[in-house]
């Protein structure tokens, strides 16, 4: 695995794959394998980000989740970066124009699963967002329907590239957007952190009687 900034090199098209990554799991590994393919990328660096805006709890510590993605990332093209503590932006939008003005010579792509297409509405300077960079959007288990209904979606339906073509979608010109299908990945990391808090809980007391 790269260091997220090496793989911002001229001319590269890197898909930006934005999320609090508490945990990492197997399903951005899987999203992030099929952005290289499917949106025709040279690379993909997760964003691990401070805090969502829109989440009420915060997340673990950077540095722990910074460190899960590293271990879990095995692949020469995918890369983590905590360039939002650096950048001091929480908002996508801040982010992606201090990217941009920063690499101007890289192409990127926002990348982002289905369920974040249904409130992207709600992101902060979001129609920004849609013309600065090109987004690549996968489906998610369950919320392809929803995804395609949602308001962003209606306003930028002139802008929505058709799958068959996603293969160029990080080398155009914004807004420009793609929904593509993907093998299907339930995983999701409020259910691993279910799982962990039940696991870390401490056990019932047993009550006289019982064994
Ligand atoms: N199983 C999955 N399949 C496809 N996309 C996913 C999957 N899990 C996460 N994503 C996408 O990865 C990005 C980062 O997700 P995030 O770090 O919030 O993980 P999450 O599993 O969605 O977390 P939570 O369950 O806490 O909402 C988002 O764009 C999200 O849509
Ligand atoms: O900019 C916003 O208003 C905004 C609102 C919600 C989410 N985001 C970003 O979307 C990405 C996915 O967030 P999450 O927490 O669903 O993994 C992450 O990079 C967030 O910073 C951004």
């Amino acid at each position: 695995m790269e260091d997220g900034r090496a793989l911002f090199r001229p001319g590269a098209r890197v898909g930006l794959l934005g999320g609090s990554f508490d945990p990492p799991h197997e399903g951005h590994l899987h999203l992030s394998c099929e952005a290289l393919k499917r949106f025709g990328l040279d690379g993909v660096v997760w964003l691990v980000s401070p805090a969502n805006p829109l989440k009420a709890h915060a997340p673990a510590a950077m540095a722990v989740r910074l460190a899960a993605a590293k271990d879990l990332i095995d692949h020469p093209r995918i890369a983590v970066s905590d360039i939002e503590v650096e950048l001091g932006t929480c908002y996508t939008a801040e982010t992606l124009a201090a990217l941009t003005g920063m690499f101007p010579q890289v192409a990127f792509t926002w990348l982002m699963g289905a369920d974040n297409l249904v409130q992207f509405d709600r992101w902060e300077d979001w129609q920004q967002i849609l013309d600065l960079v090109p987004v690549g959007v996968l489906a998610r288990p369950g919320l392809r329907g929803a995804a395609l209904r949602s308001r962003a979606a209606r306003i930028y339906a002139a802008a929505r590239l058709p799958a068959r073509d996603s293969r160029a979608l990080g080398g155009m010109r914004p807004p420009v957007w793609c929904f593509v299908n993907m093998p299907m990945r339930s995983v999701s990391s409020s259910a691993l952190r279910q799982v962990t808090a039940g696991e870390e809980a401490p056990d019932a007391p047993v009550k006289q009687g019982e064994t």
